[in-house]
């Protein structure tokens, strides 16, 4: 995580609709140390813009007002909500804004369509991890957008996680494997803590074992180097306890639901392209 409190703070970063993975990148930057007076928000209901207000500090302002504005327009609302926005911006959006774009499946010929000639628009895929520090986000230019705009972009991401360039056709996967892949984790730790109850521990004491479990295995896979199948021979002793949970995993398919499950999301992904 970079410490932004020591740097220099060009840019005015407008967050237009700060729902969960607005409030999730909003949090990070402060909590990596953008001044607040850096950052503005826009939100649909006025009581939401109280509520980010009073919780971080930071302005809220109309979209109109953010697009004259601020430097960079980080578009986060849902993609069924995208073409609203656009039809407000659209009129105050010039060339010289840096348009951002989180929303899953938009693709940024979409978004270069809406707006005047030449405004550089980027796409990219973050997730909430962001909240800590420990982002995924994946960054894919669109036709108008420089080295000099990915650079901006990437300063805005950098400090909540980690970042990777992928071309843009690769995004709708991206969407279904880091965008997506927190539910999943979250999803796996709720099903673990079920079957701890299930052979009789605690609720809490469940919790705990597995949070620290799956926190503990992926700072292995970080820092280790080692191959995930490597790791796990490691911990699957012959004739023992993990190959007896390894076989009912296998027979109830869960690498195969796990396959069809990041397709079901890539392919969700393609249709909120056009707008369904
Ligand atoms: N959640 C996640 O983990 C991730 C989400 N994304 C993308 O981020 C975007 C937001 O997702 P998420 O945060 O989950 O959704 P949310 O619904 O929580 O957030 C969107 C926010 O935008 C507000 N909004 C809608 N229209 C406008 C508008 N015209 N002006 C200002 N605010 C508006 C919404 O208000 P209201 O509540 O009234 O609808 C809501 O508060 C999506 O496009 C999603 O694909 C990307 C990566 C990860
Ligand atoms: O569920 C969604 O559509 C969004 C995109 C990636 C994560 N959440």
């Amino acid at each position: 995580m970079t410490d932004l409190s020591m740097q220099d703070h060009g840019d005015t970063i407008a967050v237009l609709g700060a729902g969960k993975m607005g409030e999730a990148l909003i949090s990070g930057l402060l909590k990596a140390g953008l001044p607040a007076e850096k950052l503005v928000i826009t939100e649909r209901y006025p009581a939401r813009a109280r509520e980010m207000t009073e919780r971080y500090q930071v302005r809220a302002v109309s979209n109109l007002e953010a697009a004259k504005t601020a430097d960079t327009l980080v578009l986060a609302v849902k993609p069924q909500d995208m073409d609203d926005l656009l039809t407000e911006l659209s009129p105050a959006v010039t060339p010289e804004r840096l348009v951002v774009t989180i929303a899953a499946g938009i693709t940024t010929s979409a978004i270069e369509r809406r707006l005047v000639e030449g405004v550089p628009v980027i796409r990219v895929m973050p997730n909430t991890p962001a909240l800590v520090g420990e982002a995924m986000s994946v960054l894919a230019p669109g036709s108008n957008a420089t080295e000099e705009h990915l650079a901006r972009a990437e300063a805005i991401f950098r400090p909540v996680g980690k970042v990777l360039r992928l071309p843009e056709s690769q995004l709708d996967a991206v969407t279904a494997l880091s965008g997506s892949g927190p539910a999943y984790v979250f999803f796996l730790v709720e099903a673990m803590t079920d079957a701890g109850i299930l052979l009789g521990l605690p609720r809490s004491v469940a919790h705990d074992l597995i949070v620290q479990t799956i926190y503990g295995s992926a700072v292995m896979l970080r820092e280790s180097g080692e191959h995930p199948v490597a790791l796990r021979e490691a911990v699957t002793s012959p004739g023992g306890t993990t190959i007896a949970a390894i076989r009912e995993l296998e027979r109830h398919g869960v690498r195969a639901a796990l396959l069809a499950a990041l397709e079901a999301a890539r392919d969700r992904s393609r249709q909120l392209a056009g707008g369904q």
